[in-house]
């Protein structure tokens, strides 16, 4: 079955070249194009703009850096709704709520199938299929899109209208922001105050509060090396993003909007491009 992928940024080359690898005839776009090279160079077709690879497909992914580049995709000139009747449409970016929902109104009102389907994992968990997928709208098309989910990701969730995967990955990436900034406060304390940051790593894993990020990262922060898994620039849209679904629903959020502003902070540092663990730098 011919599948389209639009973005093949760090998520998108990699969930795109796991499916060529498990047998799906693959049609890429990219707005810098010259990055579907290498996608050809592993099977795939490239489409000139987002519309002509829709027109091809049964249905479409895309994995698009924020809300504006996601609506730019499905609205500007040559954009998804130009071919969509008939064919469905999967945005699999982290945006919020309302984007997500204008996106899939615009394409049930020209006859196309939607789904939003944000993911939790990084670089890694892409190369390898192990994304957890959060689903969310038309749920015979869920259904239809399963067999690529099952390459995609190690877990599906189906969560009901659309809106609720987006709500979903924002809480869960607020929480991972949070987090991230302890962890660095907490590494930053350890050795000014004249301990081994290391033996931190060691007593954290043994504990209670173990967990992947703490054990992939660490290392590498300990390094101040941050080759981008998740760019940083992006987990500060989500933290944003995450604040103002906060301030609709009246849900005070004093930690995550401390750690927003150290993710700020590194952005004016010129660090967004940078693995979001690079949040560790405002603190040296
Ligand atoms: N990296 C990660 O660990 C994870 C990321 N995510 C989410 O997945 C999405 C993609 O992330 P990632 O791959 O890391 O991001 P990248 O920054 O590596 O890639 C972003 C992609 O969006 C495209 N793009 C940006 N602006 C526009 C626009 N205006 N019109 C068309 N295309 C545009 C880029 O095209 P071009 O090449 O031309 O710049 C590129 O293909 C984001 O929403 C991110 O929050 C979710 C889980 C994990
Ligand atoms: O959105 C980022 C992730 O690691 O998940």
């Amino acid at each position: 079955m011919e599948i389209g992928f639009l973005g093949l940024g760090i998520m998108g080359k990699a969930m795109s070249i796991n499916l060529l690898r498990h047998g799906f005839k693959v049609t890429v776009w990219n707005r810098t194009l010259s990055k579907c090279d290498e996608l050809v160079e592993h099977g795939a077709s490239v489409g000139e703009t987002p519309a002509a690879v829709v027109k091809k497909c049964k249905y479409t992914i895309a994995m698009l850096s924020d809300p504006s580049a996601a609506l730019s995709v499905v609205f500007d000139k040559d954009g998804v709704l130009e071919q969509i009747n008939g064919r469905g449409y999967i945005d699999m970016s982290t945006v919020d709520a309302e984007t997500s929902i204008k996106i899939s109104e615009a394409i049930k009102a020209k006859g196309g199938d939607f789904l939003e389907a944000p993911v939790s994992g990084s670089k890694k968990p892409a190369e390898d299929g192990q994304l957890v997928i959060l689903a969310a709208g038309d749920k015979a098309f869920y259904d239809e899109a399963l067999p690529a989910f099952d390459v995609l990701g190690k877990k599906s969730f189906f969560l009901g209208e659309v809106g609720n995967g987006a709500k979903m990955k924002l809480v869960v990436n607020m929480v991972m922001g949070s987090m991230m900034n302890a962890f660095s406060e907490g590494l930053t304390l350890a050795g000014r105050s004249g301990l081994n940051p290391s033996t931190l790593l060691d007593v954290l894993d043994l504990g209670a509060i173990s967990n992947g990020m703490f054990k992939l990262k660490g290392p590498t922060m300990l390094k101040n090396s941050y080759p981008p898994a998740f760019p940083l620039k992006h987990q500060q849209k989500d933290m944003r993003l995450a604040l103002a679904l906060g301030d609709e629903n009246a849900v005070p959020m004093p930690v995550a909007a401390a750690a927003n502003e150290a993710f700020k902070k590194a952005r004016s540092m010129g660090l967004g491009d940078l693995d979001f663990s690079a949040v560790h730098e405002t603190l040296q």
